[in-house]
């Protein structure tokens, strides 16, 4: 480089006086990153691209992720977030910085935040920086992703432009990055690469197996749409029939709107419009595609959600099965949160017998303590969750030598689902794929699924408080420790409804406080959620 140091930092301030603060925001990177208006965002996003700089630079020039989404938020919406370089989410203790350089308040402000950043954590600022990124569907991307380049060209920063994918394809991409030259590369760094290894993944997995289930996919109006099409076609109608429905992407209004994920899990209704036969095998991405939950309805007209607990019931059972046929000795765990429903709690470790963690809501909480276990399972209620298989489960599958065939078939069975998932991060699209290969193996329609247990009725309220920060948790957040006295009001309802728990706790994303209730009855678990949200409002 032939400029000087001082050259260089003129070069911040001159980009950032074209992406002024607005003025009376306070920004702050959390669960999901930073998410608000997309007309909020020109300044965050471009000092999203000086941290992402200092990030590979810190970490002496491997490649980071900047995602530019605001998943299943409304259309007008935006986010932007970081991806650590094994495709994880960006460590915690750099969400500080984030949230400071997003607030400076003017340009050399700005500046000299920045340059505190890199001495603290002793960066030299002349190493290189490796940036990759992409967005979403959202008519505010384009113009978030210039003042993404503006940050990375002020800063010096080489960067490639993923244009459109979904959230867990360019997680996918950052590990297949920094892996390229180790001895365990991940895959293909394009898009092509990562619908070469899922196609492959899925064809060995069902092999010689019926075809799955037809299914019909709601896409939200989102980016998992095309890709899933792609994806498809990928791996041939020969091997499996992908319907999707709700993927007007260019009709940007649409995107999330009575539809998706989000809408389906928390409504517990169909999108609206969607004509269900019965029996039927549905699914619903969110907008950013790494959610997925499943449904269907029965004779009778009945609508049957089967969301994150459901599936990942079912993958602990295909999983723990396939293991026990294999003779592998391998330890099989699940993480879930306190929104968790009771009675898949109660399957899986009453039935499967397999080990269950809870932990805080939010995935890096979940990611983290799933890594703990030989093959970790790790899902939301609401659908986000993958499975890690770690580096030593791998290596006993590779080496492990077969006494017979039915072992050999569950251990290539299991192989091939490590590479079917994506091991990054929760994932619609593969986790589509993960289940239909499980019912292709066990010859199920969803009722069939369905039957491992049934939910107890629960609700979820959101209720805007005066102060959320003045809830305090422990036990992962089944417990309120502030507002005192609170607590012991929530246990004195819960104790008066059968299977009763209830729980509050502030929502991370939102400025409100979320109350969970569920008990034997609809109308039990209703009026629980609606006595405890009454507690609330004396405060
Ligand atoms: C009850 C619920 O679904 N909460 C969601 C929601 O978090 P809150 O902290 O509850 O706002 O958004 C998170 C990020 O998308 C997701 O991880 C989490 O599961
Ligand atoms: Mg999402």
């Amino acid at each position: 480089m032939d400029s000087t140091p001082q050259e260089r930092l003129s070069q911040i301030a001159k980009f950032s006086t074209l992406h002024p603060r607005p003025e009376g925001h306070k920004f702050a990177y959390g669960t999901a990153g930073f998410r608000l208006l997309g007309s909020l965002l020109d300044s965050v996003v471009f000092r999203v691209g000086l941290l992402a700089a200092l990030r590979s630079r810190k970490l002496d020039g491997e490649t980071i992720g900047v995602m530019i989404t605001a998943s299943h938020n409304p259309p007008d919406d935006n986010g932007v977030k970081l991806i650590d370089p094994q495709g994880e989410m960006l460590e915690a203790s750099w969400e500080t910085y984030a949230t400071k350089l997003a607030n400076a308040e003017t340009d050399d402000e700005l500046t000299k935040d920045y340059l505190a950043v890199a001495e603290a954590l002793k960066i030299n600022l002349d190493s290189p920086a490796n940036v990759v990124f992409a967005r979403d569907t959202r008519a505010s991307g384009p113009a978030l992703v210039a003042a993404l380049k503006d940050g990375l060209q002020a800063v010096a920063a080489d960067y490639t432009d993923y244009r459109i994918l979904t959230t867990p394809q360019l997680h996918y991409v950052v590990k297949c990055i920094n892996t390229a030259t180790t001895a365990t590369p991940y895959g293909k760094p394009t898009e092509e690469g990562y619908y070469e290894k899922l196609a492959t993944a899925f064809q060995i997995v069902t092999m010689g197996k019926p075809k799955p289930p037809v299914i019909t996919v709601d896409a939200a109006n989102g980016v998992g749409g095309p890709k899933l099409k792609e994806l498809a076609r990928y791996i041939g109608s020969d091997h499996i029939d992908i319907n999707v429905v709700k993927d007007e992407i260019d009709a940007v209004e649409k995107l999330n709107h009575q539809c998706g994920a989000d809408f389906v899990k928390t409504q517990q209704k169909l999108p609206l419009g969607l004509e269900p036969a019965s029996l039927e095998l549905y699914a619903s991405l969110d907008g950013d595609a790494d959610r997925i939950v499943f449904y269907y309805v029965d004779e009778a007209s009945k609508f049957h959600l089967l969301d994150g607990d459901k599936i990942a019931s079912l993958v602990a059972m295909f999983i723990r099965d396939l293991l026990a046929v294999s003779g592998v000795d391998l330890q099989v765990g699940i993480v879930q949160t306190a929104y968790a429903n009771g009675s898949s709690s109660k399957y899986l470790t009453d039935i499967l017998k397999v080990p269950v963690t809870v932990t805080p809501t939010g995935v890096k909480h979940l990611h983290h303590a799933a890594q703990l276990f030989d093959i970790g399972i790790y899902f939301e209620a609401n659908g986000h969750g993958t499975v890690l298989f770690s580096n030593s489960a791998m290596k006993s599958l590779e080496s492990f030598e077969a006494q017979n065939p039915g072992q050999q078939d569950a251990v290539t069975t299991l192989l091939s689902l490590a590479a079917l998932i994506n091991q990054t991060v929760g994932d619609a699209l593969s986790d589509l794929l993960l289940v239909t290969a499980i019912l292709s193996h066990k010859v199920w329609g969803p009722d069939e699924w369905n039957l491992a247990y049934t939910d107890l009725p629960n609700r979820l309220v959101r209720v805007v408080v005066k102060d959320r920060m003045a809830f305090k948790t422990e036990d992962a957040e089944r417990r309120l420790v502030e507002p005192k006295g609170l607590q012991a009001q929530i246990d004195a309802l819960v104790k008066k409804y059968k299977s009763g728990r209830s729980f509050v706790r502030a929502s991370g994303t939102e400025d409100a406080v979320r109350v969970y209730a569920e008990a034997a009855t609809r109308l039990e678990a209703d009026e629980l959620a609606v006595k405890v949200s009454d507690l609330l409002k004396v405060l």
